[in-house]
C-alpha cells in the first residue's frame, strides 16, 4: 500500500518500471492490470490514488483524478456529463451520507449505476482503518443486461397469462401441481383445489374418467411432451368447464427428473361450438332425434357390434299415413308439432340404447339392438317392438285445441354382421314399409314375406292358446313310467291341446310359443293345479296311492318369485301328498342365476317334493353344481336310448349315467324305450325305471276329475319377450 500512495499519481507507470526491474509485478502494477477500477479517497474526501481501469471505467480524464480533486468535485463532473441523474447537491448528501455511514458501521456500501454512454457499474465503498476509503468500481453491463432481458421476459409471460385464457402450471416428480399462475386460475379460485393433487385426483364428473387419464399417465411415466389433454369439470352452479393440458417433462442440469411444466387452456368454447356443430350435423332440429346422417353412424355402428355380439338388430322404418292431408289442412305448424308428439311417442317407447332419428318429412326410423342369437326370437321380438310403436303413433294427439291423429305405417328388416351395405338395410325396411301401406296401412310388415307368414302364424297361435286356455281346450296326458318288473310305478304328465280345427296340437309346437309369449305361466299353473287334483285322486286308489306324477317345469316358471307358493298352493287346494309329486328341470334351465334356483327347489324339497333332471347327457352338466341340487332322480335322454344296441357310445354314455347317479345316490329313469331288447339292455347295466313306447304312449290321463277354473290372467295379448 506505500508504494502505491508513493507513486501517485504515476503509479502505473512506476509499478510497471519497478516490476521491471525486479523481475516482477508491483502491487500497483497488480492493480492497474485489474478490471475492476479502485479509487482511493482521504479522510476529506479528496482523491489520493486511483488505477488505470478506474480511469477506464468511470470514463473519467485522467487529468481530472490526476489533480487529487475532492469527490465533490468528480461527481459534479459526472452529473454535468449526465452520468449520474438529480441534483448535483443532492447527490452530493447522498454521497457523502454513505460514506460517513461505512465509517460509522464499519461495513461496505454497496450500489449500481448506469453511465451515460450506458455502461452499469457496480460500485462498492469501504471505509480504510487509518480514515478515508477505497471505492472499487466493476462493470455488470452484461449481467445487468441479463437481468433486464429476464425481467422482460418475465413481464411478457405474465401479458401472456393475465390477457389471454391460458394459464401456467408446474407439476413436481409426482405429478403434483406445484405452481399455478394465470388470471383464469385467479379468477376461478382453482388453486386451492388444485395445489399439492394429481391432476387425476380432482373432482371430474364427466370427462376423464380415470381410465381417459391413461394417456397422460403414460406420456408422463415416459417423460413426454404431451399436448392438449382434454379435460371438463363441472363450475360452482354446473357450468361444464373444459380445458386443455399441454406440458413437457422438466430435468436439472444433472439429468435428474424434477417434474412437468406448461399451459392449461380454457376450451370451454371450442366445445360448445363443437357441440352446437354436432347438433346442427347430427341433429333434426324440428325433433331433437338423430338426422339422416347421424343415424347411419349408428347403422354402422350397430353392425359392427352385432359382428361381435352375434346377435340380430333390426331396423324399423315408419311413415305417416296421409300426414301430407294434416298439412294442408291444418297448417305446418300443426303439422310440425305433430311431428314433434310422434317423434317423443317413439323415444318413450323404446329401451334408451335403441336409436330413434327422423330421416325427414314424415319419415322416422328406429334401430332395435342386440335382439336375439336366434332370427326366429329376433323377429318376434321386432315384431313386438313394432307392434308397441304402431299402437303409440296411432293414438291421436292434441295440437293447438284439435284432435289430429296420423296412423303409422311400419316396415321391419333385420340384420346381423356387416355383409350389407347400411343404405341397403334401409332400403329393404323402406320397402317393407310399403309393403305395410299396400295392406292397407296403420300395419306393421317384414321385409321378408316368410319372415311376415311365420310371424303373423306365431301370433294366430298365441291368441289361439290363449283362447284355448280360457276355453278348456287343454289337456293333460300321461305316459307311464315303470319298475324293472315292467310293472308301472307313475306317470309323467304331458300337456296336450285340443284345437277346435286342428286337431291334437302337440306340446313341441305350442310350448315354445307360451314360454315366449309368457303363456307359460298362467299354463304351467294350470298343469301343476291338475296334476295335483290327480294325486289327490290316485291316493284313494290303493293301486295307484304310491305312484308319483312327474310334472315338467319351464324355466320362465321357475324364475317367478312366488313360483314355491304357487307350487304350495296347488298341493293345499287339491289336498296332494307333495311326496308323489315329481317336477322334471332340464339342464338349460339350470344355467341361469344357480343361487335363486337352489333356494327354490331347496324349499320344495323341504316339503317332500322330488326333483328330476330331464333330458339328463344333452345339456352342459356341471358335476360341482349337480351335487349342489337336491335331485332324486336323473333321466338319461331317449337319444342315447335310441341308438343303444348299434352305438358304442351311446351304450357307453349310458352306463356312465347309470354309475354316475349311483354315485349320487339318485335315481335313473331311462327314457325312450321302445323295444323289449332296449329294455332288456338297460335293465343289465342296472336300470331300474323305464319309459317309453314299449310300456305305453301318452294318453289321456284317467278318472281326471272335473277341470278346476282356468287360471286368470292379465297377460296382455300382444306377444311379449321372454
Ligand atoms: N313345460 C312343459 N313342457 C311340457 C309339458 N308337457 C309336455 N312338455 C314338453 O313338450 C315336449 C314334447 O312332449 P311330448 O310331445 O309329449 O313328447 C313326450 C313323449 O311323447 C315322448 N316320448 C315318450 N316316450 C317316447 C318314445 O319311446 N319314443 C319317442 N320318440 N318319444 C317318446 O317324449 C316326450 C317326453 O319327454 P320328456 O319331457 O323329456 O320326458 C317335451 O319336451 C315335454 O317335456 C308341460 O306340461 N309343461
Amino acid at each position: 500500500m506505500a508504494d502505491f500512495h508513493s507513486t501517485l499519481p504515476g503509479l502505473a507507470s512506476a509499478a510497471a518500471d519497478e516490476a521491471a526491474r525486479v523481475g516482477r509485478l508491483s502491487v500497483a502494477e497488480l492493480l492497474d492490470h485489474l478490471h475492476h477500477g479502485l479509487v482511493m479517497l482521504d479522510a476529506d474526501g479528496r482523491v489520493v490514488g486511483y488505477n488505470a481501469s478506474a480511469l477506464t471505467l468511470l470514463e473519467l480524464p485522467e487529468s481530472l483524478l490526476a489533480g487529487a480533486p475532492l469527490i465533490d468535485e468528480v461527481v459534479r463532473w459526472q452529473a454535468a456529463r449526465g452520468d449520474l441523474k438529480g441534483d448535483p447537491s443532492q447527490l452530493l448528501q447522498r454521497v457523502w451520507h454513505h460514506l460517513r455511514a461505512t465509517q460509522a458501521s464499519g461495513q461496505p456500501h454497496v450500489y449500481s449505476y448506469t453511465t451515460a454512454s450506458g455502461r452499469t457499474l457496480q460500485g462498492a465503498t469501504i471505509a480504510l482503518p487509518g480514515g478515508g476509503w477505497a471505492r472499487t468500481y466493476t462493470d455488470v453491463s452484461r449481467h445487468a443486461a441479463t437481468v433486464a432481458a429476464l425481467r422482460e421476459s418475465e413481464a411478457r409471460f405474465r401479458s401472456l397469462t393475465e390477457l389471454s385464457a391460458d394459464w401456467y402450471w408446474e407439476w413436481d416428480a409426482e405429478s403434483r401441481y406445484t405452481r399455478l399462475e394465470g388470471r383464469v386460475v385467479r379468477d376461478q379460485a382453482t388453486s386451492v383445489q388444485f395445489l399439492g393433487r394429481r391432476p387425476w385426483e380432482l373432482p371430474a364428473p364427466n370427462r376423464p374418467t380415470l381410465a381417459d387419464w391413461q394417456p397422460l399417465m403414460d406420456a408422463i411415466a415416459q417423460r413426454r411432451t404431451f399436448w392438449r389433454f382434454e379435460i371438463q369439470r363441472i363450475m360452482d352452479g354446473g357450468r361444464p368447464y373444459w380445458f386443455a393440458l399441454s406440458g413437457e417433462p422438466v430435468f436439472d442440469a444433472q439429468g435428474n427428473y424434477l417434474g412437468y411444466r406448461g399451459i392449461g387452456r380454457d376450451i370451454t368454447a371450442r366445445k360448445e361450438a363443437e357441440a352446437t356443430i354436432e347438433r346442427l350435423a347430427y341433429y333434426d332440429s324440428l325433433t331433437g332425434l338423430c338426422n339422416r346422417r347421424a343415424f347411419q353412424d349408428r347403422m354402422a355402428q350397430a353392425q359392427a357390434s352385432s359382428t361381435r355380439s352375434g346377435l340380430w338388430a333390426a331396423l324399423c322404418f315408419i311413415d305417416l299415413d296421409d300426414f301430407k292431408d294434416i298439412n294442408d289442412a291444418f297448417g305446418h305448424a300443426a303439422g310440425d308439432a305433430l311431428l314433434r308428439v310422434m317423434a317423443e311417442r317413439l323415444r318413450q317407447a323404446v329401451r334408451t340404447e335403441d336409436t330413434v332419428g327422423r330421416l325427414g318429412g314424415d319419415e322416422f326410423v328406429v334401430l332395435l339392438e342386440d335382439l336375439h342369437e336366434e332370427q326366429e326370437q329376433a323377429a318376434w321380438r321386432a315384431q313386438h317392438v313394432g307392434e308397441k310403436l304402431r299402437q303409440a303413433l296411432e293414438r291421436p294427439a292434441e295440437i293447438a285445441g284439435q284432435e289430429l291423429q296420423a296412423t303409422p305405417s311400419i316396415g321391419i328388416t333385420l340384420f346381423r354382421g356387416q355383409t350389407d351395405a347400411v343404405e341397403d338395410i334401409l332400403g329393404r325396411a323402406d320397402l317393407a314399409m310399403y309393403h305395410s301401406k299396400a295392406s292397407g296401412r296403420n300395419a306393421v310388415r317384414f321385409f321378408d314375406p316368410a319372415m311376415q307368414a311365420r310371424v303373423v302364424q306365431r301370433a294366430t297361435l298365441q291368441r289361439e292358446l290363449r283362447h284355448g286356455l280360457r276355453d278348456g281346450e287343454l289337456r293333460l296326458y300321461g305316459q307311464p313310467i315303470v319298475d324293472a318288473r315292467g310293472q308301472p310305478c307313475g306317470q309323467e304328465a304331458l300337456l296336450r291341446w285340443q284345437h277346435p280345427t286342428r286337431g291334437m296340437v302337440p306340446p313341441a309346437e305350442f310350448i315354445p310359443v307360451a314360454e315366449q309369449t309368457g303363456l307359460i305361466l298362467p299354463l304351467g299353473q294350470w298343469v301343476l293345479q291338475r296334476a295335483c287334483a290327480l294325486l289327490a285322486h290316485w291316493a284313494k286308489d290303493a293301486q295307484r296311492a304310491r305312484w308319483t306324477l312327474a310334472v315338467n317345469l319351464s324355466a320362465r316358471q321357475l324364475r317367478q318369485p312366488d313360483f314355491v307358493a304357487g307350487v304350495q298352493q296347488a298341493l293345499r287346494t287339491a289336498g296332494a301328498d307333495p311326496h308323489r309329486l315329481k317336477l322334471e328341470l332340464t339342464e338349460s334351465l339350470l344355467l341361469h342365476d344357480v343361487e335363486d334356483t337352489i333356494a327354490k327347489m331347496e324349499a320344495l324339497a323341504e316339503l317332500g317334493i322330488q326333483f328330476a333332471l330331464d333330458d339328463f347327457g344333452t345339456g352342459y352338466s356341471s358335476l360341482s353344481y349337480l351335487k349342489r341340487l337336491p335331485l332324486t332322480q336323473l333321466k338319461i335322454d331317449r337319444s342315447f336310448v335310441r341308438d343303444l344296441l348299434t352305438d358304442p357310445n351311446d351304450a357307453a354314455i349310458a352306463r356312465t349315467i347309470l354309475q354316475l347317479a349311483q354315485s349320487l345316490e339318485m335315481e335313473v329313469v331311462a327314457e325312450g324305450v321302445e323295444t323289449p331288447e332296449q329294455f332288456e339292455v338297460l335293465r343289465a347295466m342296472g336300470c331300474r325305471l323305464f319309459q317309453g313306447y314299449h310300456f305305453g304312449r301318452p294318453a289321456p290321463l284317467d278318472g281326471e276329475p272335473a277341470p278346476p277354473p282356468v287360471p286368470s290372467t292379465s297377460q296382455p295379448f300382444a306377444p311379449s319377450p321372454p
